[in-house]
This record gives C-alpha cells, sequence and structure tokens, in this order.
C-alpha cells in the first residue's frame, strides 16, 4: 500500500540537477518532473523546492576572472532562476501542468504580513492545480540574510503548509552509518523523533555543489519530523525515487513524525529572535529533554532571568552554562518570574504546549 501522504513537499538539491561539470543536467530534471506529474496524478498535492539557480546561470555566462564571490552568485542566480523555470515550465506544459516561481527570503518567515501574504498564495495556487516551485531569492538573500540552504526554506515551507511529507532528494541514499565511501556502510533506514543519535555517523563533507551538507540536512528533518510531518532524505538520481520512496520499496531514511504539533509549536519551532533568556537548574534540562513527556518549565527549575519580558512574549530557553535549549512563550511577565524565582508550588512560566526544545543541544 502506498503511503498516504496528500501534500508533499519535494526538495532536489543543487547536486541532485548539476552535472559533474556544473552545468544543469537537463535529462535528470525530465526524469524528475515526470515522476512529479505521477504524483499528480494520483491525486496528491506538490510543492517543489528546487536549487540548481547557479548551476543553469553558469551554462549562460562565463564568469571574469577574480570575479566578486557574491556578486557572482548573484549574477549566476539572477540568470539562471529564468533558465530553470522555463525548464520546469517547458517539462510540465506537455503535461497540462503550470508551474509558478515562488521566490522568498528569510526574511518573509519573519515578518507576519509577508508570511500569510505567501501562504495565501500558495494556497491558491495549489487549489488552481499549479505546482508551486520554490528557490531563495539569490539576488537580495546575501551572507547572514540567507537560509542555511535550501533544506532549511523546504523545512519551513513544509511547516507552513502543514505537509504531510518532506521528501529531500539529495546525492546519497540517505544517512550512512559512517562514510558513505566506506565499503560496509548502510543507510539508517528508520529515525525515531526523539533518536539523535544519528549525529554521529554525519561528516562535515558536502557534495560538490551543496551549500549547508549532511549535517544541517538532518537537524532540518528532525525537526520537522518533530512537528509531525514525515521526511526522507533519499537519492534523486535513483530513478523512479519518489514513487518508490511513497511505495515503500526505495532506499531512504525515513524521519518518523511525532504526532502533528499546533501551529504554535510549528511557528515556534523556526522563531529566531527572543529578548530575554531563562536560564534552567540541570534537573529542570533533564526533565525538559527527557523523551517522550511533555513537562512544562515550572519555576522550581529557574535559577536566573536575562532581559525583560511580558505575559506571551517569546523567551529563548537556556541552562546554567548558556547552552539554548529552546523558545517558548511566557506565561507572566519577567517580573512576576523573578518574584517565584526557584519556588515550588508555582504555575508554569512556559507551559509544554508553548515550547518547542532543539533536542540536538
Ligand atoms: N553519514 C552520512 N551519510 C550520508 N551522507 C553524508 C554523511 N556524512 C556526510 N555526508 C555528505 O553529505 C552530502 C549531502 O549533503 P549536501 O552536500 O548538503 O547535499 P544537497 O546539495 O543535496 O543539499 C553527501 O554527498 C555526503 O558527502
Ligand atoms: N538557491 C541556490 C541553491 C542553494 C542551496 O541551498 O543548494 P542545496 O545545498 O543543494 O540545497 C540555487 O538555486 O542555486
Amino acid at each position: 500500500m502506498a503511503l498516504p501522504y496528500r501534500r508533499l513537499v519535494v526538495k532536489i538539491g543543487s547536486n541532485v540537477l548539476t552535472q559533474a561539470n556544473g552545468l544543469p543536467d537537463e535529462d535528470r530534471m525530465a526524469q524528475l518532473v515526470a515522476q512529479i506529474v505521477g504524483l499528480k496524478n494520483q491525486g496528491r498535492e506538490v510543492i517543489l523546492v528546487s536549487s540548481g539557480a547557479v548551476a543553469a546561470g553558469r551554462s549562460l555566462i562565463t564568469l571574469p576572472p577574480k570575479a566578486d564571490a557574491v556578486r557572482s552568485r548573484q549574477l549566476l542566480a539572477a540568470v539562471g532562476q529564468v533558465k530553470l523555470l522555463s525548464l520546469y515550465a517547458a517539462l510540465l506544459a506537455p503535461h497540462g501542468l503550470l508551474g509558478a516561481q515562488v521566490l522568498v527570503t528569510k526574511e518573509d518567515f519573519r515578518d507576519r504580513q509577508h508570511y500569510l501574504n505567501m501562504k495565501n498564495c500558495f494556497q491558491e495556487l495549489l487549489q488552481q492545480n499549479v505546482i508551486p516551485i520554490v528557490n531563495e531569492n539569490d539576488v537580495i538573500s546575501v551572507t547572514e540574510l540567507m537560509f542555511t540552504d535550501n533544506d532549511e526554506l523546504a523545512g519551513l515551507v513544509a511547516s507552513m503548509l502543514n505537509a504531510d511529507a518532506l521528501l529531500i532528494l539529495s546525492n546519497v541514499d540517505g544517512i550512512f552509518d559512517g562514510d558513505p565511501a566506506r565499503p560496509g556502510a548502510q543507510v539508517i533506514r528508520q529515525i525515531a523523533p526523539h533518536d539523535t543519535g544519528f549525529a554521529e555517523f554525519i561528516l562535515a563533507t558536502r557534495s560538490q555543489f551543496g551549500r549547508g551538507g549532511m549535517l544541517t540536512k538532518c537537524s532540518i528533518a528532525h525537526k520537522v519530523a518533530r512537528l509531525g510531518i514525515s521526511v526522507h532524505i533519499a537519492n534523486g538520481k535513483t530513478p523512479n525515487i519518489l514513487p518508490n520512496i511513497l511505495n515503500e520499496s526505495a532506499i531512504s531514511t525515513w524521519f518518523q513524525p511525532s504526532k502533528k504539533a499546533s501551529g504554535t509549536k510549528k511557528w515556534l519551532a523556526h522563531a529566531q529572535t527572543a529578548q530575554a533568556t531563562v536560564h534552567v537548574n540541570a534537573g529542570a534540562r533533564a526533565a525538559l529533554l527527557a523523551a517522550g513527556q511533555a513537562t512544562s518549565l515550572l519555576p522550581v527549575g529557574v535559577v536566573k532571568i536575562e532581559g525583560e519580558f511580558q505575559k506571551g512574549d517569546l523567551v529563548r530557553l537556556a541552562d546554567e552554562t548558556g547552552q539554548p535549549l529552546g523558545l517558548g512563550l511566557a506565561e507572566y511577565s519577567s517580573d512576576k518570574a523573578r518574584e517565584r524565582l526557584g519556588q515550588h508550588g508555582q504555575r508554569p512560566l512556559v507551559h509544554y504546549d508553548y515550547l518547542f526544545l532543539n533536542l540536538d543541544t
């Protein structure tokens, strides 16, 4: 039986769409589009997050020697994105399908109005049977404004649209239990929501044209799965990989989902800024991070509060050494919290429903 995912986000990495010489691999694109059309014909909704603009740009423009790295990337992506989307449009047209370009920046997920505009647009596109094709707006996303990579962007899109699954296509069959090049290395087939042991196997290497590397891919996958969205990492170069993930015959690493999280938890998982930090003691840290338990933060475990906050504000949680633990919404102000610091029998400062912990700390 096929996996019952109705709404899918498919992320295709640069290296899947790029040949060894750095130019776009149009045959591969055609194969992947054919697979996506197959998924659509099964009645599924597909949102595509596609890298490849820089590679496409390389096929159009030769950079001058000693060109500035940031400007070169902007130039290649600006020119290449047109070619990338034209190729997708040409491949979808014979199937009677339209693709839509959606270019986003990190800022668009922070600004609530931008976020809602974007969400509404996606919903309209899906309703009209159009395939949104998302990429980072590389022209204005430079250095610290950039997403870590398109895996982060795909995770945000999957959470925003409450997708059933995120399929990340890279140039490896999944996460290996060691160097993928080592003879005998095996793909880890399943990772449970609270299992963080996989991190020890990941090497700092990344594919030739990739940006973030496997470690960021995995921490995004883990976070998204903990919000209740299935994540599969698989090889985009393997024939029929998308239908085979869905009929469970493909090799892939499957991050099993937790129970679906509320909209607030999804937002907290990806929120970036908090004004104040609440430091907790070792006992509270252990209780919060204990697998499978829904624990709220009580004042008895709080040792220090840095900064000011009001009821409903976003606060950062950290342990006594300052190591970040997660983010939550305060149930009361920092003034009240300071009065109750270390006291037993007080109301939670951060309720479990409004708390998102990073398990990879
Ligand atoms: N344990 C591991 N299992 C699989 N791949 C790994 C592992 N450790 C490091 N990698 C590297 O991660 C790369 C994929 O990540 P990345 O370069 O970011 O790809 P993409 O461009 O698809 O986002 C692989 O090509 C591989 O070299
Ligand atoms: N936005 C860039 C891709 C950046 C990126 O994150 O690539 P990847 O590491 O392959 O997901 C492009 O279109 O070339």
